[in-house]
């Protein structure tokens, strides 16, 4: 199976099958500090799991993809979260798969808004992180320990990642 798939606006609605959104918008949030800051709580839950599993952060320097974009291979990590969130305020895509009978579904494409990052749970099929246009800084929050926590798919023919009409970037 293979074909096009055009990113949709990511929001935390039709994220949440796959995710979850790290963005203040919507989000539980309170004063701290004497009113000087305000916090926003609990917006993902980094897991962590097996032998000397600890969550580590750390950061990426995304290299910019051009779109159309061939998919070809999507990953997860068994033992743990994974978490992107960018350091400057421009979208990327993000793609994620449902689980298959044998392996990952049809692929699912989101853009980000501007500033927004995203929570893969544990053993959630993703793409490569994917900046569009420029360079890109994330802060990465996953996983560490002992076994090897990637498993990676390969499409026996790549899909076909388009930005969405007017995404301008
Ligand atoms: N793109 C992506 O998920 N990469 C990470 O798994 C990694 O740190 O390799
Ligand atoms: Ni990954």
């Amino acid at each position: 199976m293979s074909g096009i798939i055009t990113a949709q606006p990511l929001t935390r609605e039709s994220f949440a099958p796959f995710g979850e959104v790290i963005d203040m918008g919507g989000a539980n949030h309170y004063p701290i500090n004497n009113g000087k800051c305000e916090r926003y709580h609990e917006l993902a839950t980094a897991e962590a799991t097996g032998p000397n599993a600890r969550v580590l952060i750390s950061m990426a320097r995304g290299t910019p993809y051009e779109f159309p974009l061939a998919l070809s291979m999507v990953e997860r990590h068994p033992f743990g979260s994974q978490a992107f969130i960018p350091l400057s305020p421009r979208p990327f895509v993000v793609v994620v798969c449902p689980d298959g009978p044998d392996g990952p579904g049809t692929p699912q494409a989101f853009l980000t808004q501007p500033g927004q990052g995203i929570n893969y749970p544990r053993g959630r099929w993703h793409g490569v992180l994917t900046p569009i246009g420029q360079p890109q800084d994330f802060i990465i929050v996953d996983r560490g320990g002992d076994g090897s926590n990637v498993e990676e798919f390969y499409f026996s023919h790549p899909y076909e990642i388009h930005l969405p009409k007017g995404a301008g970037l």
